[in-house]
């Protein structure tokens, strides 16, 4: 028998005996995302009645979780979010969930110096190989840092996991562990991915004129990044490269029609570079065991001297709204929380570092509201309340469906004529007379 199977023997537990560690005024680390725990949190939450005061520190949900049912009031358990998913936004809806403002790259560096402790990470692993390794499987973002932090590890074994190749950070090892719990086949969270309108046609499509063979692409997530994805599939370029931040069902797309080689990165050469993979069993089925992905904490893959390192590396977000000056809002309407900063600023950043590299922000030019009344995403100031993710001068490609601007160096004025003709047409004149009030008119525009 080796020494690893001994050692699980040892370390295996039930869920209901490893939560048992937790007490109150803990602060745990759930592992999330694709990785989302369905076991350990059920336990936690048989604990709720008992437990006060613990700090649990989540978001990018991808299944609703055990403990914010057993605690609609958030009496015993806060939820402190990375990032707001839709399930995550629910509960902030509730009244339920907290964000932490962070570019996603810090996370891992947050943890090691500004939390004072943690108490108990969980984590959602493949079942161990030979070796004593637990792979964390689709998502390792900043998974090493927080078990190089806790004081406790518990990893709960998901036998659908899939095992996925890394550049470093992608297992942990039980020699790390303290709590082994099975949890069986608990299956990998689907998620779809998003409907294409017409709309995200054409905005795709302007950044689509603007790619070379070689270019080294992140696409971000929602429909527009999606209707890339297919139309670059579909279309004739050649030896693009990955480096991104999360891994979607699109890029097997784009794998399998040939379009992506990897053969002109600068790093990780031939590989695809992600931190967290989501989306339906063909990404999972696809990074299983495959040498040609892979994971990387997210301090790697978002870090913009890393990230440059690749030429011709090319960002592509989605935004929520855009003043006439070039501030970027991606996160909130107005004081209402969406999602997030994520690693919007990191890659818009990185992408403009890159030898040959440019950055594309993104967003459909209206929205329309409940009661169907279109509202203009490109606006003369962002609205009360919303945050600046990416600020003016760190912009460059900005796209609607309208066509699509350079901001990088424009001047005020210049800034607010080609932002006005990305605006949808019922909402130009209204644009210059505000514009004209906020003094980046030219009169010789008139
Ligand atoms: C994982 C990655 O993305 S890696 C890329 C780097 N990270 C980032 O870019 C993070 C910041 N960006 C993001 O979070 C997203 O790209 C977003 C939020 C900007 C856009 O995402 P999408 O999925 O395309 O957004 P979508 O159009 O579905 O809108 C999200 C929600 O905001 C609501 N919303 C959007 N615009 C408005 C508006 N002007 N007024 C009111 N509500 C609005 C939508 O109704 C939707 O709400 P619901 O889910 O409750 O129905
Ligand atoms: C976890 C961060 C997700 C994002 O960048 O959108």
């Amino acid at each position: 028998m080796s020494t690893w199977v001994e050692e699980y023997r040892k370390k295996l537990t039930t869920p209901d005996k490893a939560v048992g560690v937790v007490k109150s005024g803990d602060w745990i680390i759930y592992s999330y995302a694709a990785n989302t725990l369905p076991v350990l949190d059920m336990a936690l939450a048989q604990r709720t009645p008992e437990l006060h005061d613990i700090q649990l520190l989540a978001g990018v949900s991808m299944r609703p979780h055990a403990v914010v049912k057993a605690d609609p009031r958030g009496e015993h358990f806060t939820w402190d979010c990375v990032h707001f998913s839709v399930i995550d936004r629910k509960y902030y809806e509730m009244g339920r969930a907290f964000y932490i403002p962070l570019r996603y790259s810090e996370v891992p560096r947050y943890i090691a110096e500004n939390i004072s402790r943690i108490d108990v990470f969980m984590v959602q692993v493949s079942p161990m190989d030979q070796h004593g390794n637990f792979n964390f499987g689709p998502t390792i973002s900043h998974y090493p840092a927080a078990a190089a932090k806790a004081k406790t590890v518990i990893v709960e074994v998901n036998e659908d996991m899939p095992i996925a190749h890394g550049g470093y950070g992608n297992y942990i090892h039980i020699s790390d562990v303290d709590y082994i719990v099975e949890g069986g086949h608990t299956g990998m969270p689907q998620i779809p991915s998003a409907l294409v309108t017409d709309v995200d046609q054409k905005i795709a499509q302007y950044v689509l004129d603007d790619l070379r063979d070689g270019d080294c692409i992140q696409l971000g997530i929602g429909a527009m990044p999606n209707a890339l994805g297919q139309m670059i599939a579909a279309s004739d370029l050649k030896d693009l490269g990955v480096h991104t931040e999360m891994l979607v069902d699109s890029y097997v797309d784009m794998w399998e029609a040939g379009r992506i080689s990897g053969r002109k990165k600068q790093i990780d050469k031939g590989r695809m570079v992600y931190t967290f993979a989501g989306g339906t069993q063909k990404l999972y089925d696809f990074i299983n065991n495959n040498p040609q992905v892979a994971g990387y904490p997210v301090d790697y893959t978002n870090d913009r001297f890393i990230a440059s390192r690749n030429d011709n590396l090319v960002s592509i977000n989605n935004a929520l709204e855009i003043d006439l000056s070039g501030q970027v809002c991606s996160e909130t309407i107005g004081p209402r929380m969406i999602s997030g900063a994520g690693g919007q600023l990191d890659f818009v950043d990185a992408a403009y570092s890159s030898k040959g590299g440019r950055s594309f922000i993104c967003m459909e030019s209206t929205f329309t509201d409940a009661e169907g009344k279109k509202h203009s995403r490109i606006r003369p100031l962002l609205t009360e309340g919303a945050v600046v993710t990416d600020t003016r001068p760190m912009v460059q490609y900005v796209v609607t469906e309208h066509g699509k601007a350079n901001l990088k160096g424009a001047t005020t004025w210049q800034r607010a004529e080609r932002l006005i003709s990305l605006a949808h047409p019922d909402f130009r004149e209204e644009l210059i007379q505000e514009a004209e009030k906020l003094k980046i008119w030219r009169k010789s525009n008139k």
